[in-house]
């Protein structure tokens, strides 16, 4: 026997819904546009120049410090108001009468996401770690490509030429293969994974100490440039640390022999040790 459902009707939505959502929809279609005008911003160098201009400065500033010729300095300021709509930014603009606008007056400012941002230099008393790498690390056009192939990846049959994952139908191999070849994006890579796991680790070995108790040597597997073994050994003196990863990540770094490096495939094997430290993002 069927049953008899009530015919599905669609919850109305007002007018005032729909008009919201269509922003929404605009905001989603253009979403991509955010990580390419951070991108942007970071190659410019805007961080870094508001923080040396005390935390806030004019477009004038900015002008004078960054490197745009003149025929493209009409364009900054749109640049500028996209990234304080995305929230990397802020500005101050004078009140002058009703409509205050942004001008040459208007200052814009760090928001504590763009002072993530800012490069150190030898007075900094802070010691911070400019994570601007790790934006440059994931916004390059390996990456960015391998994202357009999502929809390609799903609708593919297992075991067919493009079912590989939508990394390798965008470039043909995968990352670590890239890496081998584009000299470049090994040292923009490896300083991206450098950067963001020193942020880490300064939080890891002050706060989870206890996880390195009783332990004497450490290797970590698949470590890049040895930023985590480097923070580990300088924290706790008496355990060994070594790093494992690939010829290319090995080969680009010069030892200053707090840790021993080691070139190898952790597919195959993982030298001795009491503990195996894995970092990996998700
Ligand atoms: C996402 S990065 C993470 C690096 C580091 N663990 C960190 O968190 O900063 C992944 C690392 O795995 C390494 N890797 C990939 N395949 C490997 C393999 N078969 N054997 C050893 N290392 C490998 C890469 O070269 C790269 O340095």
């Amino acid at each position: 026997m069927v049953e008899n459902h009530p015919a599905f009707t669609m919850p109305t939505t007002s007018d005032k819904e729909l008009l919201q959502a269509h922003a929404e929809l605009w905001n989603l279609t253009f979403s991509y546009l955010k990580s390419m005008a951070l991108e942007c911003a970071i190659n410019l160098g805007v961080p870094t120049a508001i923080h040396r201009c005390g935390g806030t400065a004019s477009l004038p500033d900015l002008l004078a410090t960054l490197p745009i010729p003149e025929s493209k300095k009409s364009y900054l300021p749109r640049l500028m108001r996209f990234l304080v709509a995305s929230g990397i930014f802020t500005v101050d603009v004078p009140a002058t009468g009703e409509c205050a606008k942004v001008g040459a007056t208007s200052t814009y400012c760090l928001t504590p996401l763009s002072y993530l941002l800012v490069d150190g230099d030898d007075t900094d008393a802070h010691q911070r770690t400019s994570l601007s790498p790790f934006v440059l690390s994931q916004t390059n056009k390996y990456h960015v490509t391998a994202a357009m192939h999502f929809s390609e990846w799903f609708t593919s049959e297992e075991g067919s030429a493009s079912a590989e994952m939508p990394y390798m139908m965008a470039n043909g191999t995968n990352p670590w293969a890239i890496m081998a070849r584009d000299a470049k994006l090994n040292q923009v890579f490896n300083a991206g994974m450098a950067a963001d796991t020193q942020f880490a680790m300064n939080f890891i070995v002050s706060n989870c100490g206890e996880v390195f108790e009783g332990v004497t040597s450490i290797v970590d597997v698949a470590g890049g440039t040895g930023t985590a073994a480097r923070a580990i050994a300088k924290a706790f003196p008496h355990i060994k640390c070594s790093v494992l990863d690939l010829p290319n990540v090995i080969n680009s770094i010069s030892s200053d022999g707090t840790v021993e490096y080691i070139v190898g495939d952790m597919m195959s094997s993982i030298p001795r040790t009491d503990a195996v430290f894995l970092k990996v993002r998700h």
